[in-house]
C-alpha cells in the first residue's frame, strides 16, 4: 500500500489485538460494583450503540440529500403534512444548527402572541400530532442532541437555553411567527400570512442563501410550538440537576471517609457500610452460553470439559478422594473468548455464575479490596456449587509489593489467597480467572490448591475462523453461497471479537445498501475496515497524487504477481482508507503456520514493488513518503532473518537480542556484542534489503508494459480483483462497471 498496504500476519494480528484492545477499553466495566452480566456480552451493547448512532446520523444525511422541495409546498403544509415531506424539515434545521438564522421580525411586522383561536385551530392541532409521531421525534432527538452539543462547547450557550429546540429564536419571537403563518382556519381565509413569506421569497428570488434562510426560520416555528421539546430541554435540565446532587453526594461520603480515616476512627472498613455493594449473581437460567456458542477455540473447550463434568456431579470425584483444582487460569490475548469461556462452563453445569473484573477490587481506600473479596466468597459459599469467573485477575493478582507507597496493596491478594485455601470438601466452587499477562501473576496464587491449572486460549485457525464465521453468519441473513472458507483465509489474525464485529459491520453495510442479503462484498468490505478504518468517501481530488497512487500500488501487484512464493494477491485498490491512500491485499491459499525464508524474501519483494514503481515512473527525486511503512515492514523481515531466525549465511545461526530502541523501525541498537558482529549484522541486513530491491526493480523493469496499464485500469476503475489483474497482465480487455 501506499503507507499501510500489505496484509502481513503479524500486521493483521498486531491490529486486531489492537482493535480488541480499543473495544475491551470502551466495554471495560466501571469498577465498584460486581457486574450483573447479560449473555450478550458488554462489547455487544457497546456495538449496538454505536450502529444506532451511525443509523440516526445517516437519517439525517439521507435527509439532507432528500431535500428538494418546492417552497410551494412549503407553504401549504399544514394541510398535506405527512412524515416523508417533514424529513427535510428536520434538515432544514439541522442545517439551521451551523448556519446565522435570519429573525422572522425582520420580515414580519405584525408582532401579536398566539391567539387562542389559533391554538384550538385544525391547522395546530394537525402540526401538533405529527410533531407527536416517532419517526419525527427520532429525528428530532438528532438535532437536540446536536444543539445540546453546541451548548456543552459553549457556543451560543444563553440563547440556546433560552429555546431548547428553537435555534436563535425566543419563545414568544417564534409564537408571533406561527401566528403570522397560519391564520385562523376556521374562519375559512387562507394563509394570509402564507403569502407573505411566499411573496418575501419571490423577492429574494435567485438570493438563494436567504431563501433558504427563510425556509430554516419557517421550519423552526413549527418545531417551537411543540411542547414536547420543551420536556425534551426540561428533562435535560432535569437530569444536569440529578447529576450535580450525585456528586455532591460522593464529594459528602469521600469527605466523611477523609475525616474518619484521619481522626483513627474505626478500621477503616467499618465507616464504609455505606459504600458496601453486595455483588451480583447471575443465575442459571440467565447463563444461556454453552458450548455450542464458542466456536474455534476447541482445545481450551475441551480441557474446560472436566471442570464442568465435576460441576454437574462433584460426587463422583468426592468419593474417589480425587481432587479438583480450585482455579483455573484461562490465558489469552483480549476478545478470544476467556468471558464467554467461564460463562459458557457455568451453562453447562447449570450452576450459579458470579462475573467480576480484578479491576472491581482496586484499593480505594484501606481493606476494601479486601472486603470485596470477603463479600464475593461469601456469596459464593451460600451457593453451595457454583463458577466465580475473576476477569483480568492481574489487576488484583500482580506481584505483591513491598513498596512503601502500596502498603495495602498485598491485603486484597493476602484475601483471595485465604479465600482459595478456605475452601471446605463440600464447597464445590471453581474460580476461574482471565489474564493476558500471566507473568505478572504472583506466584503465591499459582500454587497447588490455588490456581493450578492453566488453559491456554489460542487465536483461532483457519477452521476455528470458519466456525465462527458461520456461527455468526447464521445469526444474520446471510447469502448461501458465500464462501466462507475464503473469508476465513483471509482474516488471519482476526480473534471471536473481531470476527462478530466483523458480521456485524457488514450486515450493517447490506442494510445500508438496502440489500435484503449479507452478501461475500459486504463481508470483505467489513474486514477492510476492521482491519484499515473506514473508507474515505471521495476519491482524493489530487489526479497527480492519484497517478502515484495507482503507479505505486501497481508496482506492489506487479511484483506480487511474478514472484512465485508470494503470498496470491487478492485486490488491488486506489481507494484512500484510514491512513492509507491505497493498498494491496493478500490471501494465503491456505493457513501458514510457518514461514520459510522463500516466502519472507518474497514479502519484502512486494513490499519494495510500490516504491521501486514510484522511481522507475517519476524518477528518483520525485519518489514520496508514501512507502515509509512498506520498508518499515521490510526492514522488520530482514533483521529477522539475520538476528533471529538463522536465515543469514554469513551471521550464522546465532540469536542476537537486539534491543531496537526506536519502536522496530528498523535502525537498530546493538548491545553486548563486539563493533565488529555489529558490523556484520548491519551489512547483512543491508544486503538483504538491497537485493530485494533490485529484484523488485528488474521484474518492474520486464514486465513495464503491463505495470503501467494496470495502473491506468485503476485509474479507470479504483479497485480490481484477482481475476481483473489478471485479465490486464494477460493484456486482455477489461470492461467493468466504473464506480462513482
Ligand atoms: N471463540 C469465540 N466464539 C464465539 N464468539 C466469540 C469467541 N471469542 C469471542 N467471541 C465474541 O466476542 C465477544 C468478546 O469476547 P470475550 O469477552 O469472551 O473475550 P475475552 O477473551 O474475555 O476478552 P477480554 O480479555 O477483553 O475480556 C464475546 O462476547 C463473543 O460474542
Ligand atoms: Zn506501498
Amino acid at each position: 500500500m501506499l503507507s499501510n498496504s500489505i496484509y502481513q500476519p503479524q500486521v493483521v494480528a498486531a491490529l486486531s489485538q489492537f482493535s480488541s484492545l480499543l473495544s475491551s477499553a470502551r466495554s471495560g466495566s466501571s469498577s465498584g460494583t460486581y457486574r450483573r452480566v447479560n449473555t450478550q456480552g458488554t462489547n455487544r451493547k457497546t456495538k449496538q450503540i454505536a450502529s444506532q448512532a451511525t443509523k440516526e446520523t445517516d437519517e439525517v444525511k439521507k435527509a439532507t440529500e432528500e431535500y428538494k422541495m418546492d417552497i410551494n409546498d412549503v407553504i401549504s403544509l399544514p394541510s398535506q403534512i405527512n412524515i416523508q415531506e417533514l424529513s427535510p424539515h428536520m434538515s432544514l434545521i439541522h442545517k439551521g444548527c451551523h448556519v446565522s438564522h435570519v429573525s422572522t421580525d425582520t420580515f414580519f411586522e405584525n408582532k401579536s402572541g398566539l391567539s387562542e383561536e389559533f391554538v384550538n385551530s385544525d391547522v395546530h392541532q394537525e402540526v401538533q400530532r405529527i410533531l407527536r409521531t416517532e419517526p419525527f421525534r427520532k429525528l428530532l432527538k438528532t438535532c437536540t442532541n446536536n444543539l445540546y452539543y453546541q451548548q456543552t462547547r459553549g457556543f451560543k450557550t444563553q440563547r440556546l437555553k433560552s429555546v431548547g429546540i428553537g435555534g436563535q429564536k425566543s419563545d414568544s419571537e417564534l409564537n408571533k411567527f406561527v401566528n403570522i403563518l397560519f391564520q385562523d382556519k376556521t374562519s375559512g381565509q387562507k394563509p394570509v400570512e402564507g403569502e407573505k413569506f411566499k411573496a418575501m421569497l419571490q423577492k429574494h428570488a435567485g438570493d438563494h442563501a436567504t431563501q433558504q434562510e427563510l425556509k430554516i426560520s419557517f421550519a423552526d416555528g413549527y418545531l417551537a410550538r411543540d411542547p414536547s421539546h420543551k420536556k425534551h430541554y426540561f428533562d435535560n435540565v432535569i437530569q444536569g440537576l440529578l447529576k450535580s446532587a450525585v456528586y455532591l453526594f460522593c464529594l459528602y461520603v469521600i469527605l466523611k471517609l477523609v475525616a474518619s480515616n484521619l481522626m483513627g476512627r474505626g478500621s477503616g472498613v467499618g465507616g464504609l457500610s455505606i459504600l458496601k455493594q453486595e455483588p451480583f449473581e447471575i443465575a442459571p437460567e440467565d447463563v444461556h452460553v454453552t458450548f455450542d456458542d464458542v466456536k474455534g477455540i476447541d482445545t481450551a473447550k475441551d480441557e474446560l470439559m472436566e471442570v464442568v463434568d465435576f460441576l454437574k456431579d462433584p460426587d463422583k470425584y468426592t468419593v474417589l478422594g480425587a481432587k479438583l483444582p480450585k482455579g483455573v487460569l484461562l490465558v489469552g490475548p483480549p476478545g478470544i473468548g476467556k468471558t464467554l469461556l467461564a460463562r459458557a462452563v457455568a451453562g453447562e453445569a447449570g450452576v450459579p455464575f458470579f462475573q467480576c473484573s480484578g479491576s472491581e477490587f482496586d484499593e480505594m481506600f484501606v481493606g476494601l479490596g479486601a472486603k470485596r473479596i470477603r463479600d464475593l466468597f461469601r456469596q459464593a459459599k451460600e451457593k453451595g456449587t457454583c463458577v466465580i469467573f475473576i476477569d483480568e485477575i492481574d489487576s488484583v493478582g500482580a506481584k505483591r509489593t513491598s513498596s512503601e507507597l502500596h502498603p495495602y496493596a498485598n491485603q486484597t491478594i493476602n484475601q483471595l489467597l485465604a479465600e482459595m485455601d478456605g475452601f471446605s470438601q463440600n464447597e464445590n466452587i471453581i474460580v476461574l480467572g482471565a489474564t493476558n499477562r500471566i507473568d505478572h501473576l504472583d506466584k503465591a496464587l499459582r500454587r497447588k490448591g490455588r490456581f493450578d491449572v492453566e488453559v491456554r486460549v489460542f487465536p483461532p485457525d483457519l477452521k476455528g475462523r470458519k466456525d465462527i464465521l458461520d456461527l455468526y453468519l447464521g445469526k444474520v441473513k446471510a447469502d448461501k453461497n458465500i464462501k466462507v472458507e475464503d473469508i476465513a483465509k483471509g482474516t488471519t489474525g482476526f480473534n471471536g471479537a473481531d470476527i462478530q464485529d466483523l458480521v456485524n459491520q457488514a450486515a450493517l453495510k447490506a442494510a445500508m445498501e438496502g440489500e435484503d442479503l449479507v452478501r461475500e462484498k459486504h463481508l470483505y468490505w467489513a474486514r477492510d475496515k476492521v482491519l484499515m478504518g473506514p473508507e474515505n468517501k471521495n476519491k482524493i481530488p489530487d489526479e497527480n497524487t492519484n497517478w502515484n497512487t495507482a503507479y505505486h500500488e501497481a508496482g506492489h501487484t506487479i511484483v506480487a504477481y511474478f514472484t512465485k512464493e508470494a503470498t496470491p494477491l487478492h485486490q488491488v485498490t486506489i481507494r484512500a482508507r484510514g491512513v492509507s491512500l491505497g493498498h494491496t491485499s493478500f490471501i494465503p491459499d491456505s493457513e501458514e503456520y510457518n514461514q520459510t525464508k522463500a516466502k519472507l524474501t518474497a514479502e519484502m519483494d512486494v513490499a519494495m514493488g510500490g516504491r521501486v514503481a514510484e522511481e522507475i515512473i517519476f524518477g528518483s527525486d520525485h519518489v514520496t513518503t508514501g512507502a515509509s511503512s512498506d520498508f518499515q515492514s521490510a526492514s522488520r523481515i530482514a533483521t529477522a532473518m539475520v538476528t533471529k531466525l538463522g536465515m543469514s549465511d554469513k551471521i550464522g545461526v546465532r540469536v542476537f537480542d537486539i534491543q531496537q530502541q526506536d519502536g522496530g523501525l528498523g535502525f537498530i541498537m546493538v548491545n553486548q556484542y563486539s563493533e565488529a558482529v555489529t558490523k556484520e549484522i548491519d551489512s547483512e541486513i543491508k544486503r538483504l534489503l538491497q537485493e530485494s530491491y533490485d529484484r523488485a526493480k528488474k521484474i518492474l523493469t520486464n514486465h513495464a508494459e503491463q505495470h503501467k496499464e494496470l495502473a491506468k485500469m485503476l485509474m479507470k476503475y479504483e479497485t480490481l480483483n484477482k481475476e481483473e489483474i489478471k485479465l490486464v497482465i494477460d493484456g486482455k480487455k477489461l470492461d467493468k462497471k466504473v464506480f462513482s
